[in-house]
């Protein structure tokens, strides 16, 4: 079995094995491999070739994933990982993954990040899970919001825009996301020609949602929002569901302008969220929190340092504190023992002789670098090793972040 990466002839096969892996239609058209040879990075598609058939697909990409403090450092995102039904359990993904990570390494990226399709899949390779999701469904008529809302009483605004509008705003407001919440990823030019219709994802069909900005009485775009409504009626009375696709605000006042806008449109009997931070202020917002039931929590952004030293040297902490981890990584590039001087300014990060403070393995690093997760929780679990008393507690209160990461997109 060759694991090699693929040429453009190459492509129209490894579609078709992406998409048996996906459970897609296995059929290729034209569109789709036009698609995929503007988007897809050659020097980093792979692809298992068994003779001339393709079974197995991997593909990865640099991204910016922002960190808490602001910054942001270079990942290695991995997607389309599969293995066709035929070929699975013979370790073809363990040696797709190996080699684009030994790659990603010497390319000197930081970290590698993915969204896992199933838990049990990525923490053997050393990621582990650093952003959370939440998605609520709103039931409208419970929220106690007055119905005589006409608008923002901060003197903002919520304005309808079209496409154009989003094009031009949207990529401002989102880094502006990205350096207030860790766990962002970035926005290619790419992301924002789909999202409004420029460029179509030839598996998914588009229909036109609605485009609202949020404006702050200055007159500043502050928060975007796209969504889409559909059209149900119940004995006469509406009871459409509105689903957001799309919802970023950079200041709180844009967040609860949003938000209270959308679940004050008339017609509107349910409102669905997407995908949320765990600590979104919605439910919060409502006189009722619980006319919002959560629908979905999982684990999202899954992240595998590579470079633990300037990993943790590129974020801030919330207290000042040194630490000493030892971290485990049976597959090489993260492990050693680090020395960790961190405040709130910036961080130093380097090897060292000294004792370890806590061991632990680089997926458990990878869950808590972005300041989510719980060292003293990990540490009860036995998942880290406290190697000395009240080590697990220090280290939370170093790297937990005061609003939870969350990454937005997939891909
Ligand atoms: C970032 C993304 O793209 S996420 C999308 C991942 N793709 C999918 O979910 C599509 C459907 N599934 C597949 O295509 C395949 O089953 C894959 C890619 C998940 C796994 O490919 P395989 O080649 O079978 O994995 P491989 O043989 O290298 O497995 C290595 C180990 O992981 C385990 N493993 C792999 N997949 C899973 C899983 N879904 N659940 C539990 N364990 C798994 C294997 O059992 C094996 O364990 P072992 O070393 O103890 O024997």
């Amino acid at each position: 079995m060759d694991v090699r990466t693929i040429t453009e002839p190459d492509l129209p096969e490894w579609i078709r094995a992406l998409r048996t892996g996906f459970l897609a239609s296995p059929e290729v058209s034209e569109e789709d491999i036009a698609f995929r040879r503007a988007t897809v990075d050659f020097r980093r598609t792979r692809g298992v070739f068994d003779d001339d058939r393709c079974v197995g697909t991997l593909r990865s990409f640099t991204q910016q994933l922002s960190l808490p403090g602001g910054a942001s450092v270079t990942a290695g995102a991995v997607s389309n990982v599969t293995v066709s039904p035929t070929h699975r359990r013979r370790g073809l993904l363990g040696r797709m993954l190996g080699e684009d990570l030994r790659e990603a390494r010497d390319r000197g990226d930081v970290a590698a990040t993915l969204i896992a399709a199933e838990y049990p899949i990525y923490g053997r390779y050393g990621f582990g899970p650093a952003t959370w999701v939440t998605e609520w469904e709103v039931d409208v008529h419970r929220t106690g919001l007055d119905r005589r809302y006409s608008g923002p009483s901060c003197g903002g605004r919520v304005a309808l825009v079209e496409g154009d509008a989003v094009r031009k705003h949207g990529p401002a407001l989102h880094r502006r996301l990205a350096a207030s919440r860790p766990g962002v990823v970035g926005r290619p030019e790419r992301w924002w020609l789909q999202a409004t219709g420029q460029l179509h994802h030839p598996a998914r069909t588009w229909t036109r949602p609605f485009y609202a900005l949020y404006l702050s009485p200055g007159g500043e775009p502050e928060g975007l929002v796209v969504y889409a409504a559909d059209d149900r009626w119940d004995a006469k009375r509406p009871r459409n569901t509105l689903t957001v696709r799309d919802l970023i605000a950079v200041t709180p006042r844009a967040e609860r302008a949003l938000w209270h806008y959308l679940l004050t449109i008339d017609w509107v009997g349910t409102v669905r969220t997407g995908y949320r931070a765990p600590d979104d202020l919605l439910p919060d917002l409502l006189p009722d929190p619980r006319a919002a039931r959560v629908t979905t929590h999982a684990d999202y952004l899954w992240v595998r340092p590579l470079d633990v030293p300037r990993l943790l040297a590129a974020r801030t902490y919330a207290t000042t504190g040194t630490l000493v981890l030892a971290v485990t990584d049976p597959a090489g590039p993260a492990a050693g023992r680090f020395l960790l001087d961190a405040g709130p300014d910036g961080a130093h990060c380097a090897p060292t002789n000294r004792e370890a403070d806590l061991t632990l393995p680089v997926g458990e690093l990878g869950a808590l670098c972005l300041g989510d997760g719980s060292a003293v929780r990990l540490a009860a679990l036995g998942r880290i090793t406290e190697e000395r008393p009240g080590a697990a507690a220090r280290a939370e209160l170093l790297l937990r972040t005061a609003r939870r990461p969350w990454c937005p997109d997939e891909f």
